[in-house]
């Protein structure tokens, strides 16, 4: 089944730009584009008289002088500052430069204009960037950020790149962004929502039939999605048919990493959990969730009675990379079972790469780094990429962890998670999601599946926990709205 709403690469919304172009006429579409954004503005600043617009050389800075005209005839104060007064290169981009016709100020003026502005326009670069915003165009996005005033960002915040949701140099920091004809990847992953601000989608009067000729190249889930994956469970269902998750991990000192995944598996809908950890933990767990079963493990690592009973294991929490932690880790991986993968056996595995069977890996950017051999910022770079690069190495449905959170797994659609906020950055967080997955496969979701609701439970339910903040947001805080949200 599909699930999610598509998500466009840069070259897909080019072809149809070109497309819709000959059809609609280029100088409509802009003018649209600059209808759509002033639309937008009003509504967000009703009050804001003074507008400082930049405009690029592009189609983008097109967009941005029809906005500073219509702005200048509905009554508004405008400055338009550029990043070099030649000509515009497009005909389309010419055309709204003379339907400007005012006055431009050279990139040098731009702090002392935006110093004026209540609301500042980027319109420097949209989809069509090619490389590092680098010399004057950085120095511009450093005064814009600089500004003090809030931003609106013309189709894409400029120096983002719209496919990967990284920016090789410098870029804008938005309020709000409104984009144009389809929605984009990289805008919804990695610093594509931090610098995107608020998101807005318009079409441009493209009628769906035009837009649906583009091809996807993700999907973006939505909370309103999980009700796809989890419907409400018969009359006469048993605890037996939902699954039995065993945790594995909890070493000397970091029992509570696998105590939360044990409660998360629960709250997701698990029939049972046990943990198998150090012999110290047991009296706690079992004090803390009487609902689950805790058994010690000695140096041996032996698992053979509890992987009996086992439907699914959650590998990783606290397991540590000694050797107790190797020992669990080898016997777990050779015991044939739906696995999850997390945290210090993620390490391990990287240690000794091999394709998994059935597994999903939970990753963060530095275990995916170790994973493929690379560092932090090349799995930034391109987390789409990256989490299509586990899979594929891995044999393994992945959860790259972080800001738009990506699920990939080998011949599947890759998806990113439309919810989460920057209280989930604290400890113990990913131990949930651990948990949620192993909650999920035991209750007979696949691993793709299983990996794409869990990663979203995760996120929408962090999500209504950070009503009441999201400083000091703790990973206990989410449980509860878990399993509202385990219940559509
Ligand atoms: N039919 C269309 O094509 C439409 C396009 N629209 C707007 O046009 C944008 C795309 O326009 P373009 O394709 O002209 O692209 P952009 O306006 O995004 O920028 C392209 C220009 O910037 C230069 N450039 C790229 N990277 C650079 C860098 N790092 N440093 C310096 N210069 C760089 C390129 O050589 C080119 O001249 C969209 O994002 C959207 O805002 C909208 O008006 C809607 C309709
Ligand atoms: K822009």
């Amino acid at each position: 089944m599909t699930i999610g709403q598509p998500l466009y690469p840069r070259a897909a919304v080019q072809q149809l730009d070109r497309a819709a172009s000959a059809r609609h006429g280029a100088t409509g579409l802009m003018q649209r584009a600059a209808h759509a954004a002033w639309i937008l503005l009003r509504r967000r600043w009703p009050s804001a008289r003074r507008l400082c617009v930049l405009c690029g050389p592009g189609n983008n800075g097109g967009d941005g002088y029809l906005l500073a005209a219509l702005a200048r005839a509905q009554g508004c104060e405008v400055d338009v500052v550029v990043l070099d007064e030649e000509a515009p290169r497009s005909e389309a981009a010419r055309a709204a430069r003379a339907e400007w016709g005012g006055a431009v100020s050279p990139a040098q003026d731009a702090a002392d204009r935006l110093a004026q502005a209540d609301v500042a326009i980027d319109a420097l670069f949209g989809i069509g960037l090619a490389r590092a915003l680098d010399g004057v165009a950085a120095d511009l996005v450093a005064a814009v950020n600089a500004a003090g005033c809030p931003v609106l960002a013309l189709d894409v915040p400029s120096g983002l790149d719209a496919d990967t949701g990284a920016t090789p140099g410098a870029a804008v920091r938005a309020e709000l962004t409104v984009e144009f004809i389809l929605p984009k990847r990289g805008l919804r992953t990695g610093r594509g929502p931090a610098l995107c601000g608020a998101l807005h989608l318009d079409g441009l009067g493209l009628d769906s039939a035009e837009r649906g000729r583009a091809a996807s190249a993700a999907r973006l889930l939505l909370p309103s999605d999980i009700g796809r994956w989890l419907q409400p469970r018969p009359r006469d269902a048993h605890k037996g048919q939902n699954g039995h998750v065993l945790c594995i991990g909890g070493d000397h000192g970091t029992g509570g990493a696998l105590a939360l995944c044990l409660r998360a598996a629960l709250r997701s809908g698990a029939g049972y959990a046990s943990a198998a950890t150090r012999a110290e933990h047991v009296p706690a767990l079992i004090a803390l969730q009487p609902e689950a079963m805790a058994r010690a493990v000695g140096e041996g690592g032996d698992l053979s009675p509890l992987l009996e009973r086992a439907d699914v294991l959650a590998l990783g929490p606290g397991l540590g990379k000694g050797d107790w932690g190797r020992a669990l880790y080898a016997r777990a991986l050779a015991a044939g079972l739906p696995l999850v993968v997390d945290a210090d056996a993620l390490n391990l595995l990287a240690e000794a790469p091999q394709a998994l069977r059935d597994a999903v890996l939970t990753p963060h950017p530095g275990e995916a780094a170790r994973l493929l051999g690379c560092d932090t910022a090349a799995i930034q770079a391109d987390r789409l990429a990256a989490a299509a690069e586990l899979a594929a190495r891995y044999a393994s449905a992945v959860i790259l962890k972080g800001s738009g959170s990506v699920i990939a797994a080998p011949g599947r659609e890759p998806c990113i998670v439309g919810a989460g906020n920057p209280g989930m950055a604290v400890g113990g967080m990913g131990d949930l999601l651990t948990g949620i997955v192993a909650g999920l496969r035991g209750q007979g979701l696949e691993a793709f599946d299983a990996a794409c609701c869990a990663a979203l439970l995760h996120a929408a339910a962090a999500d209504l926990a950070a009503a009441a903040g999201e400083r000091g947001l703790l990973p206990g805080d989410v449980l509860d709205p878990l399993r509202r949200l385990a219940n559509p």
